[in-house]
């Protein structure tokens, strides 16, 4: 795909499941080194939103690109998808499940190496991913996602049960990620986090607002903080 393309450029999706709308009015466009937050109440549309984009589920509404691809016909390359549940074999050590991960992506060289040592899981190498505690499993998952090096970063809660080092840790990864070019949209409940991005989409009731930023989010609601305005909105 041309450089100067959007990542994503998708307008009106939505998705249905038997008959009901859960989500629509997802537009967005998304240029390589931009950030993109997906904030909203449970049950919003923000995973449905991001396995769409993922080409993991089909959009029932809309149309545009991923990647240059038509976002109705899917396809993955070039997109690391990490999910909320936790997706490692859980009796490999983390060594093992980081190579397993390259293999299937043909990633040769030093790149597990260097995700090793660039995400700090060195000493937890020899454990099996089962044994990890919940912001150790976390980063694995982070550098299994990154292994491939993808263009767009589509993450679903990365930093959910991560201690405050390693969440500031994970955004400083994000923020040399969108430096050095790639595309990320990640959704959180966490809107101090929010914050950090200059874009959002605000979910209310299986309805994606177009993107706006978390100033104007705030100045709408009338409410001081991110975290007022949503549940000023949510009301
Ligand atoms: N496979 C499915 N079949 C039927 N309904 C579904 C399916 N997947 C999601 N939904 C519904 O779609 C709506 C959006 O769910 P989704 O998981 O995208 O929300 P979310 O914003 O990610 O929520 P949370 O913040 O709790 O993670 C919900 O009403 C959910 O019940």
């Amino acid at each position: 795909m041309n450089m100067a393309e959007p990542l994503i450029a998708v307008v009106g999706l939505g998705k249905r499941y038997g008959g009901r709308r859960v989500l629509q009015g997802v537009t967005l466009s998304l240029a390589r080194g931009e950030i993109v937050g997906l904030v909203g109440a449970n049950g919003g549309g923000k995973t449905t939103t991001l396995r769409m984009l993922a080409g993991l589920i089909r959009a029932d509404d809309g149309r545009g690109t991923v990647l240059g691809r038509d976002i109705r016909k899917g396809g993955s390359a070039g997109i690391g998808y990490m999910p909320q549940r936790l997706s490692l074999y859980p009796e490999l050590t983390v060594h093992e499940n980081l190579r397993f991960r390259a293999e299937i992506h043909d990633v040769t060289g030093p790149r597990v190496d260097e995700m090793v040592e660039r995400l700090g899981i060195g000493p937890m190498l020899d454990t099996r991913f089962e044994r990890l505690s919940g912001g150790w499993a976390r980063r694995v998952q982070f550098a299994a996602t990154m292994l491939p090096a993808p263009a767009l970063l589509l993450l679903d809660e990365p930093t959910a049960g991560l201690d405050i080092v390693t969440r500031n840790d994970l955004w400083r990864w994000l923020a040399d990620l969108a430096a050095a070019g790639h595309g990320i949209v990640i959704s959180t409940h966490d809107l101090t986090e929010a914050e950090r991005c200059p874009r959002i989409l605000h979910y209310a009731d299986g309805v994606a607002e177009p993107p706006t930023t978390p100033a104007d989010l705030i100045a709408r609601s009338g409410a001081a903080t991110l975290e007022a305005a949503v549940a000023v909105l949510a009301r």
